[in-house]
């Protein structure tokens, strides 16, 4: 019976992950837990705490938290005080952790034991995980696990985190160190060692490192011999543009045999409830509402999947690392730091996340830089728009004889996309901030071939977002759209379409003067406004109104687009895209991220006069343009 009354801290033990950064953290986190965190092979993709539940073969519901990189508990950046503060239980509201893991990549133990001697000296029960052994094992890597043990004073498991081996090895290790967890294990005071520390803590490591482990005995060559070629500053750069091109081309050539399947499904959808239900509130609501404005939306997917097809794969591959380093030199001249390129190309999914990973960058003043032109970069919300206007205007055709020129325009617009944020850095460094920021500082991990199961779950992940937002966001703001697009009806005997009548028509026919000197007609003007709660909202917003409006017709929303509106005015509808400040999130986002409501003001303001100013002279010289 006694066995039964245990100390609440023992059946549910708290469980930090530790680490330096990209040693496998979140793998293993997904791992035992069963959660879906991003995994890829470049430092600093984890800068938030995230928990979950794993079951121990003793019985335990332990509580794992996976933490930001870290070398060490005296953090520089946002990133890493997440990680120092949950250690040390600062956190509001959250006790420190019972039990640590600390997690190793076993090809690459250097940085790691000095982070095991600083984390000792807490006095909090530990483990070390050897992870990635299967690398250290093919390049014959003969680690003294015993005396390593020893040398460090705590018990070591080896691991695989990606292919789920050890996981019941680090759980035993949580049930044997859950017993020795008791009031009078509350862990020791954690001060900044003194410069003098720092250096014996090294030479401490440098021991016991060649001590217990022996260099490699067939050393990884492939890193090195491709890292000759793809960080050549020429070769580099051309296989960079290379890849960037047929990126976009097959976002083009791949999606539009899907994309014809599921637009066809959905006017099928469309007609089958046009004829099974009578004409009326109900048969408009579902056929002009929700399926022309969801529908059009959904669309897209296809497109969405196969460019995150490639990031994923290149993130995984270990290839955006070098892609960071490359693009240093042009970032550094416009004044950014060297790691903004993760929190920039964190923003071609969404600008929340890249704002967030803004945190791995310890200067505040580059930190500030870097979270007001991250929302330039080209989310994947906008290419719903991008790719509806391109279908619509851009001929599909070969250009140089190889190049599909839809992909190419994609190309150009993610291309002003980086070089908007490159040009506003700049600016921001010489109206602000003035100096120059800091260089480049980011590890390089040896390439990995990429895993299929990770590559599948980062595309189910972006899939399931993207399927969410359809459901919940889009879906609303279209149900709200197809209301202010219905009432009032319209006078009998009206002439014109009835939406003309309606709420959206007089607000679009209201806020239109605002926007004509830019080209915009007043349905376009309506679709700004919802575009606000999400970007894609726009492309639903036009495919009911055009629908209420009888424009579509049999056709697809891009044919009834290309019937109404002119080339110029749908080239300023995409330059307004490039920097519109939309999506009210962001906002929230950079608040919550700079602690103040001045910068989201200040984004918000310079993005809306960018995007007038754009789309106003694209308009012009577009309309310049005979025929
Ligand atoms: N071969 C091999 N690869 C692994 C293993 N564990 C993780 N990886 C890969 O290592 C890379 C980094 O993994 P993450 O889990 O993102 O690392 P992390 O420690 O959470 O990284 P940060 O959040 O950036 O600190 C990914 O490409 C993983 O697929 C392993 O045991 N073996
Ligand atoms: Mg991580």
């Amino acid at each position: 019976m006694a066995s039964l009354v245990q100390e609440p801290c023992c059946t549910a033990p708290r469980v930090a992950l530790v680490g330096n950064p990209n040693c496998g953290k979140t793998a293993l986190f997904n791992a035992l837990t069963g959660a879906r965190q991003k995994v890829a092979n470049f430092p600093g993709v984890t800068v938030e705490r995230k928990a979950g539940l794993a079951l121990t073969p003793a019985g335990r519901r332990a509580q794992i938290v996976d933490l930001p990189g870290t070398y060490s508990l005296r953090a520089r950046s946002p990133d890493e005080a997440v990680t120092r503060d949950v250690v040390l239980g600062r956190l509001a509201g959250e006790a420190q952790p019972d039990i640590l893991v600390c997690v190793a990549d076993a090809t690459n133990l250097r940085l790691v034991l000095r982070l095991v001697m600083e984390l000792r000296q807490l006095g909090q029960p530990m483990v070390l995980v050897l992870n990635m052994f299967d690398i250290a094992e093919r390049q014959g890597i003969r680690i003294d696990r015993e005396g390593l043990s020893q040398a460090l004073g705590v018990p070591i498991v080896t691991a695989v985190a990606v292919r789920r081996r050890g996981l019941e090895a680090v759980l035993q290790e949580v049930d044997a160190l859950a017993e020795r967890i008791g009031p009078d294990a509350a862990a020791h005071d954690w001060r900044e060692p003194t410069a003098q520390e720092i250096r014996a803590a090294h030479r401490e490591a440098e021991r016991i490192l060649k001590l217990t482990v022996k260099p490699p005995l067939r050393p990884d060559t492939w890193t090195g011999r491709l890292d000759g070629v793809l960080l050549h500053p020429v070769a580099g750069t051309l296989i960079l543009l290379a890849i960037l091109f047929l990126m976009f081309q097959a976002v083009f050539s791949w999606a539009t045999p899907l994309m014809d399947l599921i637009d066809a499904g959905f006017r099928l959808l469309g007609r089958g409830f046009a004829e099974l239900l009578p004409p009326g509130l109900l048969q408009s609501f579902l056929v002009d509402g929700v399926i022309a404005g969801v529908g059009s939306v959904l669309v897209f997917l296809p497109q969405i999947l196969i460019l995150f097809f490639f990031i994923i794969l290149l993130e995984d591959f270990g290839y955006m690392a070098r892609a960071a380093f490359l693009m240093d030199r042009l970032m550094g001249a416009a004044g950014l730091h060297g790691r903004a390129f993760i929190p920039l190309l964190s923003s071609f999914a969404c600008a929340i996340p890249g704002i967030m990973s803004a945190r791995v960058i310890d200067n505040r003043r580059d930190r500030f830089t870097t979270i007001l032109v991250a929302p330039l970069t080209t989310c994947s919300a906008r290419i719903p728009v991008y790719t509806l206007i391109i279908s619509a205007f851009i001929p599909e055709r070969l250009v140089w004889g190889f190049a599909n020129l839809q992909g190419l325009v994609m190309f150009g617009l993610y291309a002003a996309g980086i070089l908007s944020a490159l040009a506003v850095a700049f600016v921001i460094r010489r109206l602000l901030w003035r100096g120059a920021a800091e260089p480049f500082l980011i590890e390089l991990p040896a390439y990995k071939l990429p895993d299929p199961a990770n590559v599948a779950r980062g595309l189910t992940l972006r899939a399931r977002i993207f399927l969410r937002r359809a459901g919940t966001i889009i879906f609303s703001m279209m149900v709200l759209i197809w209301f202010l697009s219905s009432f009032p009806a319209p006078p009998p005997g009206a002439p014109g379409p009835a939406i003309d009548y309606s709420l959206a028509g007089l607000l679009g026919h209201a806020i239109h003067p605002l926007l004509a000197p830019i080209g915009f007609s007043w349905q376009m003007a309506v679709a700004l406004i919802p575009g606000m709660a999400a970007r894609e909202v726009a492309v639903g917003v036009l495919g009911t109104v055009y629908s209420l409006g009888g424009e579509v017709g049999g056709g697809t929303l891009a044919h009834a687009l290309a019937g109404q509106w002119s080339l110029a005015s749908a080239l300023a509808f995409l330059a307004w895209y490039v920097f519109a400040p939309q999506c009210a999130s962001t906002l929230a986002v950079v608040r919550r991220e700079t602690n103040s409501l001045l910068w989201p003001t200040i984004l918000f303001a310079y993005m809306l006069a960018l995007a007038y100013g754009a789309a106003f002279l694209v308009f012009r010289l577009a309309s310049l343009w005979p025929g």
